[in-house]
């Protein structure tokens, strides 16, 4: 897949809830109430980054998860992390 243009990335960010570019990857922090709920929300982040082949790069702090999407093999961001973030923030509400 192709790597998106820095002003093609910014462009698409409009139509996310938050998630802001960062050198090569977009990134958004979640917070939850506690740590079960925090993993709980990976959990099914997880299944929805396996049915799509194409997974999350994070850090969990007890209550906060803070991932960052990008496509290695583009080396660089492509529509593959719009999709999966749209899934995040879907899992997310
Ligand atoms: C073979 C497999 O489809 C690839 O290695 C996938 C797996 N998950 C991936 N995830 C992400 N974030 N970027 C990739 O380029 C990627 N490649």
């Amino acid at each position: 897949m192709e790597k998106m243009s820095k002003n093609e990335v910014q462009e698409k960010l409009k139509s996310l809830n938050n998630w802001k570019l960062h050198d090569d990857v977009i990134k958004k922090e979640f917070t939850f109430d506690d740590f079960k709920s925090a993993f709980a929300f990976m959990t099914r982040v997880a299944f929805e980054a396996e049915a799509l082949t194409h997974h999350p790069n994070w850090e969990n702090v007890y209550n906060t998860v803070k991932i960052s999407l990008n496509t290695h093999d583009a080396d660089g961001i492509t529509e593959k992390d719009f999709d999966l973030a749209e899934k995040i923030d879907a899992i997310y509400k």
